[in-house]
């Protein structure tokens, strides 16, 4: 129970000589794993499938048990203090089912429009705030923690509105812990050696995963299996350097400028959204990388299909198949058949939407896109947990392979001084000039 990678359609295009890059890829595996590469004071996640805090767990948990009543947990945060919580939830949510404890984020992004309706949205419900920050200092969610504790105060009073914030942020420094210490609120911690987009199986993750309710445990089932998938030196008894090395090749040899990452369900879609984080921010540098995309099909085959069949030939496709779904309809038999549907009446949706995906794939191929296949069985917790760890480690031998430190990301002051220029902050006065 793991997941399956499957290159031949990628081999047409390209040759795959894992025996050539053997060396290279032990030497950067025993970089990760001493943890002596450019970064290495970002390591820490190497180790968290099996040694996650659990006390920390622990107090979640009871944290969870005293406030089973709560009807919504606003989660504060953006970058890698938001999306790997989100795509968890959405990964495996039942589509319109109401949770007990409905998780709504928040500070993400700077609309007033979006948080003012949030405001009133929880005016009559009883609500708690997880506000997470590794830095404490980023913009977006510390205008929308301000906001939304002088809402909670005003509702509950001080003193309960104190019961009502969890944060989570650095273990000693940073504005956010010196408030949540001053304050005396509840607090959670993302260890120093933690990067903000590696940090999902932290508290970061798992408050929010706790609070919705998620089989946390086999989440983290899954982030194991993945680490001992993982843990060989030898690329051809390890998925995630072959796909690592694969996509390094795709853009070395074959001049791939782009990498889509494709789904089939929609479930899926916020997943692409911490993956894109996970690449982007960690190989996007010293003008090295591979930018990443990601559709959802077939809806964006009915808009980006298109391009992807005859644009710039400058990228390639990674296919995240989901093998059985979980729930399934069939087609009804029409007796009119005006839609000329019958010839599949009684097919499941699944079947035809995996006809859909080879056919896509076959089409792409032929319009030299190569398709990286990934198979996963099912969306659940174990699965998410499974990815999760997956692609970390495929993302830290691919930036290494580029010879660029994963764990930093520079370039993402550049806007962040500019708008602080713009809005008068002392100190950036010559910022613009
Ligand atoms: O957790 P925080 O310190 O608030 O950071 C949130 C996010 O914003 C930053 O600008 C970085 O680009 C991201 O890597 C980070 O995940």
């Amino acid at each position: 129970m793991g997941l399956e990678l499957d290159l031949t359609n990628v081999e047409k295009f390209l040759k795959i000589d894992y025996k050539k890059y053997d060396k290279k890829i032990k030497e950067i595996h025993q970089m990760i794993h001493n943890k002596t590469g450019l970064g290495n004071d970002y390591l820490g996640w190497i180790d968290l499938p099996y040694h996650y805090d659990k006390e920390e767990l622990k107090r979640i948990e009871s944290l969870k048990e005293k406030n089973k009543d709560l009807e919504v947990l606003v989660v504060i945060g953006i970058g890698g203090s938001y999306l790997g919580s989100k795509a968890g939830l959405e990964f495996v949510k039942k589509p319109f089912t109401k949770e007990k404890t409905e998780i709504i984020f928040a500070g993400h992004q700077l609309s007033g429009e979006y948080l003012y309706h949030l405001v009133e949205y929880l005016k009559d419900k009883n609500y708690a705030i997880n506000v997470i920050s590794k830095s404490g200092t980023t913009t977006e969610p510390a205008v929308a923690f301000r906001i939304l504790k002088k809402e909670i105060e005003e509702k509950y009073g001080k003193a309960e509105a104190k019961n009502r914030i969890f944060v989570t942020t650095d273990k000693k420094r940073g504005a956010l812990f010196t408030q949540a210490t001053n304050e005396g609120y509840e607090k959670f911690i993302i260890p120093d050696s933690v990067g903000g987009r590696y940090s999902v199986l932290t508290a970061v993750g798992l408050l929010p995963f706790v609070f919705a309710g998620l089989d946390v445990k086999s989440m983290l089932e899954g982030a194991q299996k993945a680490f001992d998938d993982a843990n060989s030196d030898d690329i051809k008894n390890n998925l995630a350097y072959q796909y690592a090395l694969t996509r390094y090749l795709l853009n070395q040899e074959n001049n791939k400028k782009i990498e889509m990452l494709i789904n089939y369900e929609p479930k899926l879609n916020f997943f692409s959204e911490w993956w894109k984080q996970l690449f982007g921010e960690s190989e996007g540098k010293e003008n090295k990388g591979l930018f990443v995309a990601s559709a959802s099909f077939t809806t964006d085959l009915h808009s980006l299909g298109q391009y992807i069949q005859e644009g710039q030939r400058t990228l390639f496709e990674t296919v995240l198949k989901v093998k059985n779904n979980d729930k399934d309809l069939s087609i009804p038999k029409d007796k009119d058949d005006l839609d000329e549907l019958n010839y599949i009446s009684n097919k499941s949706l699944s079947y035809v939407n995996n006809k859909a995906l080879l056919g896509t794939m076959i089409a792409h191929v032929s319009g030299n896109v190569p398709n990286i296949l990934l198979t996963i069985d099912k969306l659940d917790t174990y699965h998410f947990g499974y990815l999760v760890y997956f692609f970390e480690i495929a993302c830290a031998m691919s930036a290494y392979l580029l010879e660029i430190n994963p764990f930093n990301q520079p370039g993402v002051e550049a806007y962040k001084k500019n708008m602080f220029a713009l809005l008068g902050k002392k100190g950036y006065e010559n910022i613009l000039k």
